[in-house]
């Protein structure tokens, strides 16, 4: 058996050789090396070690943190069916129920064979509120648990990847909302806002086929071109003005754009704005990928354009005038401080008369595309047959007879409607619609005779344009892309 006094020998004896084999470790290897070397044999005994954690927690400070956001969409889609508890919930204006993944343990997910693990954690705050609940001060977070190795891919791709996935997921849920300009008691003016329940969309919509697959495609060509926009400098928005008479489907085609993009659309009716100063608080309150709409810009009101204003301002000092909204604010607007402040923009005007806009909202570069909605023609007609009637066979009896007629009558698309609700029977409707367009010609014809006994021939041809009487060739959709 050892005696007391070797065993104190060795360990005299190990305890220096330790010391100088630390000595000479410091001096051969440098700090660095050693560290890893340690950092290498401690995850040798504790794998687990080899595995980082990012949290994300639901707020960042005051504001909602993105990530928390996306992840929780990206994670509602990926709930397996072996999960027994998981919450859904439903806001008023939501269309479909929404899944949460909840207090229902891991979800495990992988990204180029990487293997990750979320989590999700609330720790319900201790102070009791009265009204129920924790005093709002819960904290929830998710874990996002994988191998350290894997750190700036997740970082640099995975996370990106699923805040673009749930934009995607959210862009295909997303109710259309319409924002309305309210007024209040105390002189000031915001946007209120409603579900947009029109049903318009490009397949009920009746337009020339080429003038719709224009439309479809530019928007396209639009949304696609986020950098295209950024390298050439200009702003990411598009302009549309449309144009033509009453009841053509100008309203109807911009509630078909929103729908198509899942944007937003903000009516700007200028008659409720008085000051240049309310109309830039309303316009920087809109929010990204939204539809401003101006509609009847050239009865909205009577906007003074810039050289008026000039002019009054020298003459009597400056402008205190009831309104004190002026084009040029709006034009300042369309292509500068607004323009640069917001992205995926897209601004439509409507109105009756284009000639009697002001040349400056016409300009090239300021509205984009000028598109003319016109009179019915027969591709129309099919549409609305197909949307109204459910007859989708071009052959229907009846149809030939209105094709031939809507040739040389004028007739909106609206009253083609009108003539389709009359009757739930189809045969009822087109009767209707083939003796409609026959009076319609008829009066057509008396008037012109009327007229015809009185005036010249240019008077006569002007009278024929003002009143959209029958005879006139139909002017071609015009769709100027500019
Ligand atoms: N091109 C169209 N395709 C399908 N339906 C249309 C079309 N044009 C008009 N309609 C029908 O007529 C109704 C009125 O159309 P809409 O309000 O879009 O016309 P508008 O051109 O905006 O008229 P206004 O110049 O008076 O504002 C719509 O609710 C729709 O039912
Ligand atoms: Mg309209």
């Amino acid at each position: 058996m050892p005696s007391a006094s070797s065993i104190f020998q060795a360990y005299a004896a190990m305890t220096a050789s330790v010391t100088l084999f630390k000595t000479m470790l410091n001096q051969l290897v440098p700090h660095q090396v050693q560290l890893y070397i340690v950092t290498k044999i401690h995850s040798y005994f504790h794998p687990n070690s080899s595995k980082v954690t990012l949290v994300i927690d639901e707020k960042d400070g005051m504001s909602n943190n993105e990530v928390y956001n996306a992840a929780e969409i990206y994670l509602s889609a990926r709930i397996s069916p072996e999960f027994q508890r998981f919450k859904i919930s439903k806001r008023p204006k939501d269309r479909d129920v929404n899944v949460k993944f909840g207090d229902c343990g891991k979800i495990a997910d992988s990204f180029e064979d990487i293997e990750l693990v979320w989590r999700f954690v609330h720790e319900a705050s201790k102070n009791i509120n009265p009204n129920g609940g924790g005093d709002g001060g819960d904290k929830r977070y998710f874990e996002l648990s994988f191998n350290k190795q894997h750190k700036d891919k997740i970082l640099n791709c995975y996370i990106p990847l699923v805040l673009n996935i749930a934009k995607v997921m959210c862009n295909d849920k997303k109710v259309v909302k319409l924002h309305a300009l309210r007024s209040h008691s105390y002189n000031s003016i915001t946007w209120d806002s409603v579900n947009l329940e029109h049903p318009s969309t490009f397949e009920t919509i009746a337009l020339e086929p080429t003038l719709k697959k224009t439309i479809i495609e530019d928007l396209d060509r639009f949304l696609k071109r986020k950098e295209f926009y950024r390298r050439v400098g200009k702003a990411w928005k598009r302009g549309y003005l449309l144009y033509g008479p009453p009841g053509t489907g100008k309203s109807s085609l911009i509630a078909a754009i929103a729908n198509y993009l899942k944007f937003d659309i903000y009516d700007l009716e200028f008659s409720n704005i008085r000051r240049d100063s309310d109309l830039r608080k309303l316009l920087l309150s809109t929010k990204n990928r939204s539809i401003l709409v101006i509609e009847d810009i050239d009865c909205s009101v009577e906007l003074p354009d810039r050289t008026e204003i000039r002019t009054n301002q020298s003459a009597n000092g400056p402008s205190r005038g009831h309104h004190e909204l002026t084009l040029g604010g709006l034009l300042n607007f369309i292509d500068g401080l607004w323009s640069s402040c917001g992205d995926e923009r897209v601004i439509i005007f409507t109105t009756n008369h284009k000639e009697r806009l002001d040349p400056a909202l016409l300009r090239p570069g300021r509205m984009d595309m000028h598109i003319h909605m016109s009179y019915l023609t027969s591709e129309g007609f099919k549409v609305l047959a197909t949307n109204y009637l459910e007859i989708s066979d071009p052959h229907y009896r009846g149809f030939k007879e209105v094709q031939e007629l809507i040739e040389g009558v004028q007739i909106t698309p609206a009253e083609v409607a009108e003539q389709f609700m009359k009757s739930e029977d189809p045969d009822v409707c087109i009767q209707g619609l083939v003796k409609f367009l026959k009076r319609k010609r008829t009066s057509n014809n008396d008037k012109l005779e009327e007229i015809k006994d009185n005036t010249t021939t240019d008077e006569l041809l002007k009278v024929k344009r003002s009143k959209n009487l029958s005879f006139i060739p139909k002017e071609e959709k015009i769709c100027t892309p500019i």
